[in-house]
């Protein structure tokens, strides 16, 4: 009896600030990578763009690169069974339906030129009920306000939109569509873990609903929204039209943050996990019925597998500027030379100095949701050398986290036990020690940290049976786990979160 040949899933990880591609074993290791990262676009002060077609080509070159490894390891392409794509949600693309042309630059979820808009819309008749329907509350944030500036502010948008033909999506749904070959199969879908941050999907349905639709005054008829397919499905999504796994078929999508919990097999209820990327993001898994929080966290799809297994829920506490603030460090301040260092540059002092940095780039998303306050830095002194500003930085996004786990207690009922970590900034072993002394629970980083990836290449593999079920998943990328301790009590725990507490109430009010 020969042996059975050994069976590879490719992951496409389509983050804010570089995509990559990873090919897995069945152990879930990944055996091959590339990645690269792509222009930000900065038009004005609060606007942040991505151009659709460089995301589109970064992809593909990463495909290409990262199966030149795998054949030079003397490994057959024929082996990559299938396709996962994850993606940066909210980030929203528009194109012309009979051409496949974009008609703008994609707006970036971070982006806040949104603002005022927004605080029209929360005057309108009918505000109060957008939250329990769809999980969100109305910020900058979501989906809907970008395609609604884009109506109002792009003549080629409203004129594609007055003819019929314009097609809006997530990036998920841009990257199906576009390496499927575009409008020559136009496939054009999503996934509920990606629908759920547009702000027409119902939470409980999982379908468009018409209530959302007609507050936002969006006629589906003149903007075309993607068919929404489960997370994992054989052959909703289609194949690759190019690159060189030309015909592999694309089988799971998840929301980057959805793809993340999965890679840390947040299975069941009560397992939770924060990614450090560009901003972070905690999802606590809920089970298969939604939590509406009335503590300022989202509700959102954790992922929907399809056939016997029921849509899974998540809490969510996003963070808008996590990673991104030890980035302004490097390009703004000039501080570090590269994010790596950052936590070199904070060892350098033995603690804050008294400086606490509210990192509100983008205002404060969760638990807060304060859209007019702005940076600030607390505590200056002549004592302040840029190491304490270095250790404000990391504090600024644990100290989120920590509020957020606060309010995930309180709408859940329940403790989380340990957090999953995982992410750039989770490299840093300083950040992950004051993280698990502000929470007071263990905080679990995984070796391989490319969880994300993982995610969405669990998604695929369990479509075309590469794995069976997720039980079959739970030994997966066990090994090399750190686990940080809290080192402090609880008490000065709570005096430094305290002190946070006060900051974020100064910082408000600033961008009015
Ligand atoms: N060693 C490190 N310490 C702290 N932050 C880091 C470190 N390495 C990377 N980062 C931060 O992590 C972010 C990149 O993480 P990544 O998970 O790749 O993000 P994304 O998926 O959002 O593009 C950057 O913003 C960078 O500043
Ligand atoms: O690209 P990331 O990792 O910063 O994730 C972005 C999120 O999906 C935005 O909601």
């Amino acid at each position: 009896m020969g042996s059975v040949p050994e069976v590879f899933v490719g992951s496409i990880d389509q983050g804010t600030t570089s995509s990559r591609f990873l090919i897995f074993n069945k152990q879930g290791e990944p055996v091959a990578s590339h990645q690269l990262e792509f222009k930000q676009i900065y038009p004005q002060s609060g606007w942040h763009e991505h151009d659709p077609l460089e995301i589109v080509t970064s992809v593909e070159r990463c495909i290409d690169e990262a199966c030149n490894q795998f054949e030079n390891q003397g490994h057959n392409l024929d082996s990559i069974k299938a396709i996962g794509i994850t993606n940066q949600r909210e980030t929203t693309v528009l194109w012309d339906k009979e051409t496949g042309e974009p008609l703008y630059n994609a707006i970036v979820w971070t982006d806040t030129r949104t603002q005022a808009l927004v605080r029209k819309l929360k005057h309108r008749l009918g505000s109060d009920k957008l939250t329990e329907i769809c999980g969100l509350p109305l910020s900058t944030y979501p989906s809907v306000g970008k395609l609604l500036w884009l109506l109002e502010n792009v003549p080629k948008v409203k004129a594609a939109y007055e003819k019929g033909v314009l097609a809006f999506g997530t990036i998920d749904t841009w990257l199906v569509f576009k390496l499927n070959g575009g409008i020559k199969r136009n496939i054009f879908v999503t996934d509920p873990s990606n629908a759920s941050r547009t702000m027409f999907m119902n939470i409980h349905t999982l379908s468009y609903d018409d209530s959302l639709l007609d507050f936002f005054r969006v006629d589906t008829e003149k903007v075309h929204l993607p068919k929404i397919v489960h997370s994992s499905d054989p052959s909703a999504y289609g194949s690759l039209n190019s690159t060189v796994l030309k015909g592999v078929p694309i089988t799971g999508c998840l929301g980057d943050q959805s793809a993340a919990l999965v890679g840390q097999k947040g299975f069941s209820p009560g397992l939770a996990k924060n990614t450090y990327g560009t901003g972070s993001f905690i999802l606590y898994n809920v089970g298969d019925k939604p939590v509406i929080s009335t503590h300022g966290l989202l509700t959102t799809v954790a992922f929907d597998f399809g056939g016997k297994n029921k849509p899974m829920y998540a809490l969510e506490g996003s963070i808008a500027v996590a990673g991104s603030s030890v980035k302004f460090l490097v390009d703004n301040f000039g501080f570090i030379e590269s994010s790596s260092k950052v936590s070199q540059l904070a060892e350098t002092v033995e603690d804050n100095g008294g400086v606490t940095f509210v990192t509100a780039f983008s205002g404060l998303f969760a638990p807060y949701w304060i859209d007019d306050a702005r940076g600030t830095i607390f505590g200056i002194t002549a004592y302040t050398k840029r190491g304490h500003i270095a250790r404000a930085t990391l504090e600024a996004t644990c100290f989120q986290t920590k509020a957020i786990l606060v309010a995930m207690e309180k709408d859940s009922g329940h403790t989380l036990a340990e957090l999953a970590v995982d992410g750039g900034m989770c490299n840093s072993d300083l950040t992950m020690q004051v993280q698990s002394d502000l929470v007071s629970i263990p905080v679990r980083r995984p070796a391989m940290r490319e969880t994300t990836a993982l995610g969405a290449a669990i998604a695929a593999g369990l479509a075309v049976d590469v794995w069976e079920s997720i039980d079959e998943l739970r030994e997966v990328n066990n090994e090399g786990t750190t686990i940080f301790k809290p080192s402090i009590s609880k008490e000065e725990s709570a005096t430094r979160f305290a002190r946070w507490e006060k900051a974020v109430e100064m910082s408000k009010g600033w961008a009015n």
